[in-house]
């Protein structure tokens, strides 16, 4: 059990020991305890003050005392990079992860499915699946080339990071900040799900509009745990992915060893069952992006390098309307993915833990037989009940690694054959 603070990137104080915090400077000259102070920037020193992300680390060593790193072997599918080939402008579809046959930690098995840019551009997204059945427990993980989201399918994560521990079950998500070390541990001995690499700008709340000072998801939901550390000197592997390769080296202690800590950098929890969806009270379906729970923005206004969209359960009452997702084509890029249950615009083949791309201006929309189902619906009020999709929108195209073009289903663009012709009169 942890304990949290809420708000979303509020600037918060947290101890773990008493007295450990310094009061009124963020470096004295002697930090109580011996302890080493440390700063965690995630944005520039002179982001503007809104935009300004940084937290203050009272650790018992100072994270530069490392040897240097060697590249890590493991892991053989997390970061392969992407792709040579020219890029075919077709809609895939991914089946989830197989069971595993063998004992694999999370980090071992992340399976780099899609990403667009190159890390160092602080651009894009990287779209991973993971399966596991095993602790990570002698090592920890650390991802200088973004933030990271854990979007969990099947199976409670225990994430145990430099800055506090966070449980998280399917339906949840949690964050954590680029450069911030952490460890996986399995309460339910498997775990199934999807985690995003934002390498662009921070995620944050989308502003409102005119829905107002309320809703979507509320500041207030997200969590941020408090500050926890481990006082352990044992052989601890540090694995880290630096400009899109796996890195390694070993430390005596465990790194995870901040004491107290204050700032508004942190790692966070969120109850997808907290997101208070808004959509029509007429007709038309609403674009997808009311359903936004956090954006990251590129430098074009209004052109996110990455939305993180969910599509929970609702309420559909649209008169007169074509109640699914509607045929379209995009300038911007989907993934998605699926936490539970149907997809209203998917009757078969997007299963939990399964993965879609459809990539910029790819016609798509409801399968053949969803779109009959709903043009023939009688329109009462109907809720979509346990589905929890989400999509993860890019401004830029996404390229499938090779693992991912090897093994995609082999006839998606069946789902939308034989469409009648319409009649004209
Ligand atoms: O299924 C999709 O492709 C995502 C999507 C959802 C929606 O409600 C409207 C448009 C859209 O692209
Ligand atoms: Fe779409």
């Amino acid at each position: 059990m942890t304990d949290y603070l809420p708000g979303f990137a509020n600037h918060v104080s947290t101890e773990a020991v008493p007295g450990a915090l310094p009061i009124g400077r963020n470096s004295p000259q002697k930090p109580a305890f011996g302890l080493y102070a440390e700063q965690l920037s995630g944005t520039a020193f002179t982001a503007p003050r809104h935009e300004n992300r940084r937290s203050w680390l009272y650790r018992m060593r100072p994270t530069a005392e490392h040897p240097p790193y060697a590249r890590y072997r493991g892991a053989a599918r997390f970061a392969p990079g992407t792709s040579d080939e020219p890029l075919a402008p077709n809609r895939l579809r991914w089946d989830p992860m197989p069971d595993l046959s063998e004992p694999v930690d999370w980090l071992d098995s992340m399976t780099t499915m899609l990403a667009n840019r190159d890390p160092a551009d602080l651009e894009g997204v990287a779209v991973h699946l993971y399966s596991a059945n095993k602790d990570m427990a002698d090592r920890v993980f650390v991802d200088a080339d973004a933030e990271l989201l854990f979007v969990p399918q099947h199976g409670r994560l225990d994430i145990r990071t430099e800055l506090g521990r966070i449980d998280i079950a399917p339906g949840q998500i949690a964050l954590v900040p680029r450069g911030v070390k952490l460890r996986v541990l399995l309460p339910d001995g498997t775990a199934r799900g999807y985690c995003i690499e934002n390498h662009g700008s921070l995620f944050r709340l989308p502003d409102l509009g005119p829905i107002g000072a309320n809703g979507l998801a509320n500041p207030r939901d997200f969590e941020t745990p408090v500050a926890w550390f481990e006082d352990r000197d044992e052989p601890t592997e540090v694995v880290q992915k630096f400009m899109g390769s796996l890195w390694t080296m070993m430390l005596d202690h465990s790194p995870l060893d901040v004491v107290a800590w204050h700032g508004n950098l942190g790692p966070w929890r969120y109850d997808l069952a907290r997101f208070n969806a808004v959509g029509t009270v007429s007709f038309d379906h609403p674009d997808p992006s009311i359903f936004t729970v956090l954006t990251s923005p590129s430098d074009v206004p209004g052109r996110a390098n990455a939305d993180f969209v969910v599509f929970p359960p609702r309420w559909m009452v649209a008169e007169d309307t074509f109640r699914p997702p509607w045929f379209h084509r995009n300038v911007m890029s989907e993934a998605m993915g699926l936490i539970g249950g149907a997809y209203d615009a998917k009757a078969e083949g997007f299963a939990p833990g399964g993965l879609s791309l459809h990539n910029l201006m790819a016609g798509h929309g409801p399968d053949h037989a969803s779109w009959l189902a709903a043009s023939e619906a009688d329109l009462k009020p109907h809720k979509i009940e346990g589905a929890l999709a989400f999509m993860v929108e890019s401004c830029w195209p996404y390229r499938p690694t090779e693992h991912a073009l090897a093994t995609s289903q082999l006839d998606y663009d069946a789902v939308w054959a034989d469409f009648p012709k319409a009649r004209l009169p």
